[in-house]
């Protein structure tokens, strides 16, 4: 008989930490609200999720870093929008936040959920954070609760 590991979509009795980045707030903050939305009507309480501001996207691994490493956490989101300008910035903060989110999840075996946007402009965004190409923070929620739950059976 194959053995078959996936992880439930219910959030109930999880504990959550978010690192959310302040750099286009007008983006990040729905993102956030996506994110809760998820985790709350999955069943997650809401004295189990913790949520931890940054500065910027590039700043958000270190964050994650600092939750994932505190075991408080079933596993870690994180939030933020980079949008291309006329610079090549935007390639650098693109790549080290990728990176270090990735080192975060494998350093710490904490599920680390990369829900970053990095947009070549503010409409693209826009449409990724609840309009017409849904909420990626919902998203990334989504994907914190099943990744989380898979790791408990495995
Ligand atoms: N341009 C964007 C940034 N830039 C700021 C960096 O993330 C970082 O805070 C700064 O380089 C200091 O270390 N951040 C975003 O989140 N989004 C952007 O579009
Ligand atoms: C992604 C960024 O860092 C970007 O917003 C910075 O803009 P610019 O490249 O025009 O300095």
């Amino acid at each position: 008989m194959v053995k078959i590991f996936e992880g439930k979509l219910t959030a109930q009795g999880l504990r959550f930490g978010i690192v959310v980045a302040r750099f286009n707030e007008f983006i990040t903050n729905k993102l956030l609200s996506g994110a809760l939305d998820a985790l709350q009507r999955h069943g997650a309480s809401a004295e189990d999720i913790e949520v931890a501001w940054v500065p910027g996207a590039f700043e958000i691994p270190l964050v994650a870093q600092k939750m994932a490493a505190s075991k408080k956490y079933d596993a870690v989101i994180c939030l933020g929008t980079v949008i291309r300008g006329n610079t090549p910035h935007f390639d650098y903060v693109c790549a080290e936040v990728s990176k270090g989110v990735a080192h975060v999840a494998l350093a710490s075996g904490i599920p680390t959920v990369f829900g970053v946007l990095t947009t070549e402009t503010i409409e693209q965004a826009i449409e990724r954070a609840g309009t017409k190409a849904g909420n990626k923070g919902f998203d990334a929620a989504m994907t914190a609760i099943e990744m989380a739950n898979l790791l408990k059976v495995m």
